[in-house]
């Protein structure tokens, strides 16, 4: 299954929200609204321009079914002295009007010329303004009502005030006053989410020193044991040795839960006992990964905040003795976020940030929560590059940041 694709599924939740809100927001004051009726009307009055125009009234039945000069064009035209005779008159107006007939009748069904066409719409907004098969929408004009309607519903996905804001704001320039459907504001928000997403989505860096150190932090339960499985499975399927240490020494299920993945990964993992230093336990494995040649060697940490001085200390023990083994280790320090902590997220980063030197970030559970908002909330506030996001708990279910794919997925535009 394309990963876009299963993103979308389950993000479910996620997209499902920002589509009810926006529903109930174009819904709210928009109106039925015909989408390739404007530019096909433009056409006929660009022709018709150089022609002047004919007064029903002064149109009249003849006979025969055709058409014969109103009274009033006769007097006008032999009174300015462009017919000498009434019957000259009647034929230069009729010449006139079948000239008029004809112009319009060629000009409306031919291709028209390139001075006459209509601006060519491309891109995004061509797409979004004109293009397209008709039918009817219901569209809403956007104003301030409508915008401050629309931050909310963003904050309400976790995306923080300030970025709704941001984001809106962007949304809003040069377009005020101009009537958007659900699918063009869905189409405008996926792409000022993705233009602040893009610079942050990095995969992680891999550098050409053996072995490259990963230090792996986060809290309890943020999935970072999870990760690291699936991280080392996929790097030891693309042909690189990996080693990972199990460094929550404090919690067996932990450990257990990590060698669980190192069988599946068929990847060596260095365990201590209970309670042991974790700082020890990693100096054995950068010495193992060292004396195996491995390519990675990542090591998982506590994460318990409710003692932040133990575990800067603990964090910066295990960075103190790898050093003694490689000065520039750890390369890589990820943090792991919960996507249903929501906001909260936020805090996580900068607490993490004070304790380590958080280099990059996977967000994690994003299948499970109806607010992946807290993601562009991140980018916008910190600009970490954002390496991978897990979308379940299968092996697979780790994935690239692609920064168009989760802005679509997360205001549920279709593929
Ligand atoms: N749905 C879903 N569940 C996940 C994802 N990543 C991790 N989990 C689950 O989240 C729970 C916690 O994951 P762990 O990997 O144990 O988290 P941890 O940060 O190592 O937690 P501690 O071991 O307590 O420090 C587990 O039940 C995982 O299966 C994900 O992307 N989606």
């Amino acid at each position: 299954m394309a990963f876009f694709t299963k993103l979308k599924e389950r993000m479910f939740k996620s997209s499902s929200k920002i589509d009810e809100g926006l529903d109930a927001i174009v819904s709210d004051g928009g109106e039925e609204d015909n989408i390739a009726a404007q530019p096909e009307a433009e056409v006929p009055d660009q022709v018709r321009d150089d022609v002047p125009p004919i007064p029903e009234a002064a149109q009249e039945e003849d006979a025969s079914g055709g058409t014969v000069p109103h009274p009033d064009i006769i007097d006008e035209l032999v009174e300015f002295g462009v017919t000498d005779t009434a019957s000259d008159a009647v034929e230069a107006a009729v010449a006139a009007e079948q000239n008029t007939q004809a112009k319009l009748n060629v000009d409306i069904t031919a291709p028209l010329s390139e001075a006459a066409q209509p601006p060519q719409k491309t891109g995004l907004l061509g797409r979004m303004f004109g293009r397209g098969d008709a039918q009817n929408v219901v569209r809403r004009t956007l104003d301030d009502d409508m915008l401050e309607q629309l931050e909310e519903l963003l904050i309400s996905a976790d995306m923080g005030v300030d970025t709704a804001l941001r984001v809106t704001a962007n949304m809003a320039e040069g377009r005020l006053g101009r009537k958007l459907s659900v699918t063009e504001i869905k189409q405008l928000m996926a792409s000022e989410v993705a233009r602040i997403m893009e610079p942050v989505a990095r995969p992680m860096p891999l550098y050409a020193k053996r072995p490259q150190v990963v230090l792996v932090v986060g809290v309890n339960g943020a999935g970072k044991t999870t990760t690291i499985g699936k991280l080392a499975s996929q790097f030891q399927a693309a042909g690189k040795k990996v080693v990972i240490a199990a460094g929550d020494t404090f919690r067996a299920a932990a450990v257990e839960q990590l060698q669980v993945w190192g069988d599946r990964a068929g990847v060596p993992v260095l365990t201590a006992p209970e309670g042991s230093d974790p700082a020890s336990l990693a100096f054995d494995a950068m010495t193992k990964a060292q004396a195996d040649g491995a390519d990675l060697l990542m090591i998982d940490t506590a994460g318990r905040l409710h003692n932040r001085s133990d575990l800067m200390e603990e964090l910066s023990k295990i960075v103190r003795v790898i050093r003694k083994k490689d000065p520039d280790a750890p390369h890589n320090t990820l943090l792991v976020l919960d996507a249903t902590t929501g906001q909260n997220a936020v805090q996580q980063v900068k607490v993490f940030q004070e304790l380590a030197d958080v280099s990059g970030l996977v967000m994690t559970k994003l299948d499970g929560t109806a607010k992946g908002g807290v993601l562009v909330a991140l980018a916008d506030k910190f600009g970490l590059p954002i390496h991978a996001i897990g979308v379940g708990e299968q092996i697979d279910d780790l994935a690239p940041f692609d920064p168009e794919e989760f802005a679509a997925a997360l205001v549920g535009l279709d593929d």
